[in-house]
């Protein structure tokens, strides 16, 4: 009975990061004494004293408890925590992040009358957590609050696989060192001027894309894994962008796999008393570190010893060598150390190659999906090269792809129904702070579910829809059936329309916003318009036999970062536009 009673108790009341350990200590002693008390049928003075000290634990517990979920007062009213699932004890609510993608669950757990509603309070084990499940609360986190959350939380991953917290753009907090990477990455690597001047390695990727396609498929004879040939090309060209060598000369993309699959949380994160079971993941992340450490030293000792020997006109214009220029730099606010170039490196690895990868494969999936988007947009294509003249061995170059505007409304179709980061990537409150009528303390973990925005029907007509024509004037049709709102429809049309993936619109944020919004994001659109536009435009796509558009599975997978459970196969018959 004893037991049973505090099982409830700590199911009522969320756990906290100190009472952790108090809570498995009184527990273990719960159990221990109710069982031999059972058996032994009497209770002798040194029991009593025990079952004293677990009463008094929990009394303890019991006043801390209630204290942090009661309202707080505050001179506008009373705010309290926002409301969400019972948090078991000790681990909260972690199991939500272990049951496959986790945006998915929830945006059911917010949704509906019986739903959280779109901000939705946590505990994973001891550390508060909310999720912000609509525009106007991804408005709060990332505009009005963005200095509060400015920092990601500090992981072990961070120091076990890559250069410690704060010594890189991803894993830093709201730190000055972070400004200053931030404004490297602006104003010296992802220029215009540079991405400009490194346009032909992303074209040179994309002829040798279209050229293996037609070779593995026999001529269009024979289907192809598109994820393959995809990830392929992007990692080759972030490869190439940053130190001009391919990427399988590295070994990047399983590299790059390895990343994705062991630099993730571990127990320890959430409750810091149970650290001790994630030695073994440790480990593992220690071995991929060694990995990465070695990759990254053969290239920079390759470089530098190019450098000694090569005129500097000869040296590759790429990042690395962008990056080492700062590296003797006279003003030490400037200067960046060997493990800061590393940390660049590697973030730019682990934030651009398979973002792009991911959100051209969703792309094929959706328009083979959709035939007639498909056809569409072929069209669409045909109609710029004749215009503009381009030549059947000429690819459909950036400048080509702005004359384009049904090849973006099917992107930004994609980011809405398929964004690469559901949740963004994790932020922390620096302060308390309040967020609508709710209160969340200092250290409150934000994620921003545009997965779930991205469907929410208040912005988005036939929100599941694939419906690249909402954001194109004179193409948005009302479904029949709802002709009764067409005042409303008119709205949607018109706020469908200006919407785009900038961060300045909140119902769409595939980028992120703010502060921490996405540092990547005209390398990355980059990456996705050219190749798309080339790939629909050089072949007819065909399912193969016995798939019909109805049948192309869409079902996810990942945890923070999200692709297909299964790569789409397709037929591509070359085309002689
Ligand atoms: C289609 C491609 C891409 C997508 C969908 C994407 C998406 C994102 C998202 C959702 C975030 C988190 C933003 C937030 O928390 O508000 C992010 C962060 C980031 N991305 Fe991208 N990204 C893409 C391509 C790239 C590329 C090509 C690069 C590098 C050249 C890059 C570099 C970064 C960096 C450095 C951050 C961390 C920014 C920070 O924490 O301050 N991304 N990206």
């Amino acid at each position: 009975m004893p037991q049973l009673v505090c099982m409830d108790f700590l199911w009522q009341h969320p756990p906290s990061s100190l009472l952790c350990a108090l809570e498995i200590l009184s527990m273990a002693l719960f159990s221990s004494l109710c069982s031999r008390h059972l058996t032994d049928g009497r209770l002798p003075w040194s029991s009593a004293l025990l079952w004293s000290l677990a009463c008094l634990t929990f009394g303890f517990l019991l006043v801390l408890r209630t204290r942090r979920s009661r309202e707080i007062k505050t001179k506008g009213g009373n705010v309290r925590f926002p409301p969400g699932p019972h948090p078991w004890p000790i681990a909260g609510n972690l199991s939500i992040f272990n049951q496959g993608p986790p945006h998915r669950l929830l945006h059911d757990l917010a949704r509906g009358t019986h739903g959280y509603g779109p901000i939705m309070g946590l505990w994973l084990g001891s550390r508060p957590a909310v999720v912000v499940s609509n525009a106007f609360y991804a408005r709060e986190i990332l505009l009005t609050h963005d200095q509060i959350f400015a920092s990601r939380p500090h992981f072990a991953f961070s120091d076990f696989v890559f250069y410690g917290y704060n010594s890189s753009v991803i894993f830093s907090g709201h730190d000055p060192r972070l400004a200053r990477f931030r404004k490297i990455c602006a104003v010296e690597l992802l220029t215009t001027k540079r991405l400009r001047e490194l346009e032909f390695v992303r074209k040179e990727e994309i002829q040798s894309l279209l050229h293996k396609l037609h070779k593995d498929s026999a001529g269009g004879t024979k289907p192809v894994d598109v994820r393959r040939f995809v990830s392929e090309m992007t990692a080759n060209t972030i490869s190439r962008l940053l130190f001009s060598r391919k990427a399988d000369q590295y070994d990047l993309p399983a590299l790059t796999h390895d990343i994705e699959s062991k630099a993730t949380v571990i127990i320890g994160d959430f409750i810091p008393c149970l650290a001790f079971l994630g030695t073994r993941k440790i480990a593992d992340m220690k071995m991929l570190h060694n990995r990465i450490e070695g990759f990254l030293e053969s290239i920079l000792a390759e470089r530098r010893q190019a450098m000694q020997s090569l005129p500097s006109r000869e040296l590759p214009h790429d990042f690395l060598q962008a990056l080492l220029s700062k590296e003797s730099c006279e003003d030490e606010a400037e200067r960046l150390t060997a493990d800061e170039i590393k940390g660049f490196i590697i973030d730019i690895v682990s934030a651009g190659v398979i973002t792009s990868a991911v959100t051209l494969e969703w792309a094929m999936a959706e328009l083979l999906r959709n035939p007639q988007a498909l056809r569409k947009l072929q069209k669409d294509i045909d109609a710029v090269i004749l215009a503009r003249g381009i030549k059947q061995q000429e690819l459909i170059s950036d400048d080509d792809v702005v004359d384009l505007p049904y090849l973006n409304s099917v992107l930004k179709e994609v980011f809405r129904l398929h964004p690469a980061g559901p949740l963004l990537l994790p932020r922390i409150s620096s302060k308390e702070c309040i967020v609508g009528d709710y209160l969340l303390p200092k250290g409150t973990l934000a994620f921003v579910n545009t997965f779930a925005i991205g469907r929410d029907e208040r912005y988005w007509e036939r929100s599941e829809e694939f419906w690249p024509e909402r954001y194109i004037q004179n193409e948005f049709e009302l479904p029949n059936d709802i002709s009764a709102v067409k005042s409303d429809g008119d709205e949607i049309m018109q706020s469908n329309m200006k919407v785009d993936v900038h961060g300045q619109h909140y119902e769409l944020l595939p980028f992120g916003s703010g502060r921490r919004m996405c540092l990547g994001i005209r390398l990355g659109l980059l990456m996705v318009n050219g190749p798309l536009a080339n790939l629909i435009r050089s072949f007819d796509w065909e399912l193969p036999d016995g798939i019909s558009p109805d049948s192309v599975d869409m079902a996810e997978k990942g945890s923070m970062g999200v692709c297909k459970a299964t790569p789409v196969f397709a037929i591509p018959k070359p085309r002689s536009m």
